[in-house]
């Protein structure tokens, strides 16, 4: 132990303090023979080592505490110099130990984990009041003294290189986030090779691979069709098994629907050999999350398993309120007033209630109507109440009021929007309390009800890595849901694969924007592609691609097809659609006017030359009503054995795919496509309120679902349209393909007849 003794003043005033410094600490007595003793004050209490200073009276030395500041003056004149380097000597050992172990923390969490943005804030954090303590008084002379005296620690580094990367990790440059994080994934490539090798069928991409690694706070996957987005779900799943890094019990799996989610739980235990990690849709999610919290399973209505039932159900109770209430048909004939000044064709007439028919189709349209909007108004109120106490939301006004503020149009909107809620709102409060009266829940609730108890914390998520499929088509209520998981579980990611291409469900209250601005819903995110399609030839690709661009809103992508050809890879029909013999009136006109034969022989003989394997055709359409029925499917598959052949609706073909694709129902007008809205002006005001912003490209979902109709094709795609009457769509393919060789226009004859 080492002692300072005072001054000659310091004995004089009676001020008598002796200091002594060991490789404890520091210890003071200020009163020799007296107990005044300032007990040991450890190293690492220290924010910095004493600092020496003489005064004329003496000696001075002063040292700080996170909690205190001392200051012993009146020290011997004679301290020896030595006293100074042995309080930094002693104070650098001790406290070095703490930044040893920081530095091996985060050594280890860079090399064993993707750096998230919230790990380099808390190293940051971490950081801080280390490079507070040790640069406010080193420089350049004291630290090459002190440099002898550390110890290397087992990261290997001298006091300079370890102060070095302190100061480097505070100021951490994009250049050295992104350096470090490279680290890892080419170290994760390496070692889990056979795993990607191995996980799917073909051996994932490279950035496929890379996908299944990044694991930021928030990963965004943009992926075009037919890209392996799915594999990448499975492959990111069985590469958090297998490096450690979650059990199957932290992995929560979203698909956009059951169909969905069934296939993909099929994948994983093909592919995984695990049935345990199981993807769920979010209305599961939901009613699991409920049945924690509330120890048991919820009831559910009919509501929510039958949509007839429920549209039924409101259609009725409508119908009671007309013959019930004047002051609900006085409400009708208004809207229908409001309907017809804002519609040319009524001329501005006002409509008397004494004439009015209440039994009328249009009255029936618009109870149905109302029913659809029941679901997107209780969408709309997810997260900003239980949607039990939905009614007293609805009479007090709360969220229509504040509906009604946000519409873009708040002023020229308002008193339609405020008619609409008249209508609605009786319909809504009846609707809920037929709800709560038998203690069950319908859709909207099982995502509603999971929110509430989420972020009350009634509901303690145990998922730390959330994945979800088709994000392009998550609606608000969804998205808000997988970010209270994930703000309810302090170490949990999120990664969204999704395709703002493919993006079709808005008017079921989907939101784009969810996707194209996700690192503003979710924070700091990483954003990863996959370019290279699996699925259809560069032909397709490039007429696809075109089309889908025209929109700027899109999200630019360059998506490369594996598979090249020379020849076009799309064909163009013009078939006239009539007149037709009264024989076939009752047919779909792609089969009454013979085109679809002429394609699926056209096929047939192609196959017969070149296929080897069974193939696949699919029959698409806008409306499943514009497609031949099950009998008529029927005869096709009989007639052409060696196709197998199928009908689908544009959206119900999404994530699916076949070898040929025949597209039919392109005409324009009404139920044509792109496929104009019917809805009376006054309710169509509210659904566009309740939905998500609308885009200003016109029919840029429209656009969308006909690029997902093109791309599920592998090898090539038919599209049959009358062009006396055909959709606008089809009248862009010819203007913008009319050179080039991506498209062949009426050519099936010669391929008939090269066939033959
Ligand atoms: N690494 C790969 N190598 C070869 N083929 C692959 C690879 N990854 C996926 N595929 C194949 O590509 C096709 C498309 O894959 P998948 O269905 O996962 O695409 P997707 O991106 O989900 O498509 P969509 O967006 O149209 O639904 C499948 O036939 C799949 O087996």
């Amino acid at each position: 132990m080492k002692a300072i003794a005072s001054s000659f003043f310091g004995r004089l005033f009676g001020a008598a303090t002796v200091i002594k410094v060991n490789n404890v600490g520091i210890s003071i007595d200020l009163d020799r023979g007296s107990d005044q003793r300032l007990n040991i004050i450890q190293w690492t209490a220290l924010i910095e080592p004493p600092r020496f200073s003489l005064g004329f009276l003496g000696q001075i030395i002063a040292f700080k505490t996170a909690d205190n500041e001392y200051c012993f003056s009146m020290l011997a004149y004679n301290t020896p110099r030595q006293q100074q380097g042995d309080c930094e000597r002693f104070w650098v050992e001790a406290n070095i130990e703490r930044v040893n172990k920081l530095l091996t923390t985060i050594n280890k969490i860079t090399t064993h984990r993707y750096l998230r943005q919230s790990t380099i804030e808390q190293i940051q954090r971490a950081v801080k009041p280390e490079c507070k303590r040790w640069f406010s008084w080193l420089n350049a002379k004291k630290l090459s003294r002190l440099n002898r005296l550390s110890q290397l620690s087992e990261l290997g580094l001298s006091l300079t290189e370890k102060l070095q990367l302190l100061s480097t990790y505070q100021q951490w440059s994009e250049q050295g986030i992104a350096e470090c994080r490279e680290r890892y994934i080419n170290q994760q490539l390496q070692t889990y090779k056979t795993f990607f090798d191995q996980v799917e069928s073909n051996p994932l991409t490279l950035n496929q691979r890379r996908a299944c690694i990044i694991d930021n706070d928030n990963n965004l996957l943009l992926a075009g069709a037919g890209t392996g987005k799915t594999s990448v779900m499975v492959g990111r799943a069985g590469y958090l098994l297998n490096s450690s890094q979650a059990q199957s019990h932290e992995i929560l799996l979203l698909a956009y629907g059951r169909q969905a989610a069934e296939e993909m739980d099929e994948r994983i235990k093909n592919k995984l050999s695990t049935p345990k990690v199981k993807a769920s849709t979010f209305h599961s999610l939901g009613l699991n999350i409920i049945a924690q919290v509330e120890g048991k399973q919820p009831k559910l209505s009919i509501f929510a398993q039958n949509e007839q039932a429920k549209i039924q159900w409101i259609v009725t109770y409508f119908e009671k309120l007309i013959t019930e209430q004047a002051t609900y048909r006085a409400l009708i004939v208004e809207y229908f007033s409001l309907a017809h000044q804002s519609n040319p064709i009524y001329n501005g007439d006002t409509l008397e209630q004494s004439e009015f028919d209440f039994k009328s189709n249009q009255v029936k349209a618009l109870g149905k109507k109302l029913a659809n909007l029941v679901g997107l108004y209780k969408a709309a109120c997810a997260g900003s109440n239980s949607a039990n106490s939905l009614a007293s939301t609805v009479n007090n006004n709360g969220i229509t009021a504040q509906i009604i503020a946000n519409s873009t149009d708040a002023t020229q909107n308002s008193k339609v929007l405020a008619l609409s809620f008249a209508l609605l709102n009786p319909i809504l409060i009846a609707y809920q309390h037929q709800l709560t009266a038998h203690d069950e829940i319908d859709f909207e609730d099982m995502i509603n009800n999971a929110l509430t108890y989420v972020q009350t914390g009634q509901f303690q998520s145990p998922w730390r890595y959330i994945m979800v499929d088709e994000f392009q088509d998550i609606s608000a209520p969804r998205a808000r849901l997988v970010k209270a998981l994930r703000d309810n579980n302090q170490d949990c990611s999120v990664f969204a694969v999704g395709d703002d291409w493919q993006a079709i469900y808005r008017f079921s209250g989907a939101d784009i924007n969810l996707t194209t601005n996700f690192a503003d819903y979710f924070g700091a995110t990483t954003q990863s592609v996959l370019d290279v399609t699996f699925r259809f030839n560069n032909h397709i690709g490039q007429v696809a691609t075109d089309f889908i661009s025209k929109n700027p809103a899109q999200i630019k992508k360059t998506i490369h097809s594996l598979k090249q050809v020379n020849e076009p890879a799309v064909s163009l029909l013009n078939r006239s659609h009539g007149p037709l013999q009264a024989s076939k009136k009752m047919m779909v006109a792609e089969m009454a006017n013979g085109a679809i034969d002429e394609v699926l022989t056209a096929i047939s003989v192609k196959v017969a030359k070149e296929e080897t394997k069974p193939v696949t055709v699919y029959l698409l359409a806008r409306f499943w009503f514009l497609l031949p029925d099950n009998t008529a499917l029927k005869t096709l598959n009989n007639q052409y054995p060696a196709l197998t052949i199928s009908c689908q609706s544009f959206h119900a073909s999404k994530g699916k795919e076949a070898d040929y694709v025949i597209v039919i129902g392109l005409k324009k007008g009404a139920y044509g496509f792109p496929a104009e809205k019917t809805a009376p002006v006054p309710l169509e005001t509210l659904t566009e309120v309740l939905l998500a912003p609308k885009e200003t490209f016109a029919h840029a979902e429209e656009r969308r679902l006909f690029y997902v109709a093109l791309t599920r094709a592998k090898d090539k795609v038919y599209i049959i349209a009358d062009m006396n009457a055909a959709s606008p769509f089809v009248n862009e393919l010819v203007d913008e393909h009319s050179t080039g060789n991506s498209i062949e226009f009426n050519e099936l004859e010669r391929i008939v007849i090269d066939g033959n």
